[in-house]
């Protein structure tokens, strides 16, 4: 899916040959340490950066070139590893902003207040209310976000996403600074989304436990550079790997 990526920021070489496939329908991780070009993996596969070169195909379609919102029409959603749910708005419009990724009437119509536009907004309202009982947020729905505890706007970030009805979904760092109960909870949340949903999965995490129960592939980036791709244990066997965490010597 992804081949020869290449990203720089000035003289940062962020990604360098990067290459990854991903299997539809399966939780594909990118783990690495810190600055080792995961972020801006997946702000290139949402068409936030555009790399100096490389080729990413999803089914039939190249992304490179898309502007994010031509990505998330393809089916393509990311949550945030920092939350950016804006303030006064509750969880309910912050969801319903996340369906309206997708939204087929467009804003003169749903100004106008056609019948059309009548019927999306029924359907969506009817998706929030679904997603958020799959999420667990049901009860934070008329909530404003920013009474909301950081472990809650974690999951309400996920819904938000799942609004959009993706067919992937690039999650940055869906775990970090979470207990151990609600990580357990949003690893069986993202479970879910692949088995019973269908979804396909890129996670970025660091919460190795995690990602080695939920992952059912592994690449590793260090340096910009992928180090290692394989099944879970395979990975965590991988000498290069343990280098690069370990910071030991070659
Ligand atoms: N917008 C940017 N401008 C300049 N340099 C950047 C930018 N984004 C990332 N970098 C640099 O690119 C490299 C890769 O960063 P990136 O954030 O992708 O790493 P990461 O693996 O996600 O790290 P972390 O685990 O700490 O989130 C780093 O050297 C970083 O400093």
């Amino acid at each position: 899916m992804v081949e020869d990526l290449a990203v720089s920021f000035g003289a940062v070489a962020a990604l360098s040959e990067v290459a990854l496939s991903v299997e539809p329908g399966t939780i594909h991780a990118v783990i690495g340490p810190n600055g080792a070009g995961k972020s801006t993996l997946l702000n290139v596969l949402s068409g936030l950066y555009r790399p100096r070169r490389g080729r990413i195909r999803f089914g039939d379609t190249e992304l490179i070139g898309l502007r994010p919102h031509a990505v998330a029409r393809l089916g393509i959603a990311r949550s945030f590893q920092n939350v950016a749910l804006s303030g006064g708005q509750t969880v309910r419009d912050s969801l319903l902003l996340g369906c309206h990724l997708r939204m087929s009437a467009g804003p003169v119509r749903t100004g106008l207040r056609l019948p059309g536009a009548r019927r999306e907004e029924r359907r969506e309202r009817a998706r929030v209310e679904v997603v958020a009982e799959r999420c667990g947020v049901t009860g934070l729905l008329d909530r404003p976000v920013v009474q909301l505890a950081y472990g809650d706007r974690k999951r309400v970030d996920l819904a938000r996403a799942m609004c959009a009805e993706p067919r992937l979904l690039l999650v940055d760092e869906p775990v970090a600074g979470l207990n151990a109960t609600e990580t357990e909870a949003v690893a069986e949340l993202i479970r879910r989304l692949r088995d019973e949903d269908g979804v396909t999965v890129v996670l970025v995490e660091h919460d190795m436990p995690m990602v080695m129960r939920l992952a059912d592939r592994v690449t590793v980036l260090d340096f910009g550079r992928r180090i290692a791709d394989g099944p879970p244990a395979r990975i965590q066997q991988d000498p290069d790997v343990l280098r690069a965490y370990l910071g030991t010597a070659p």
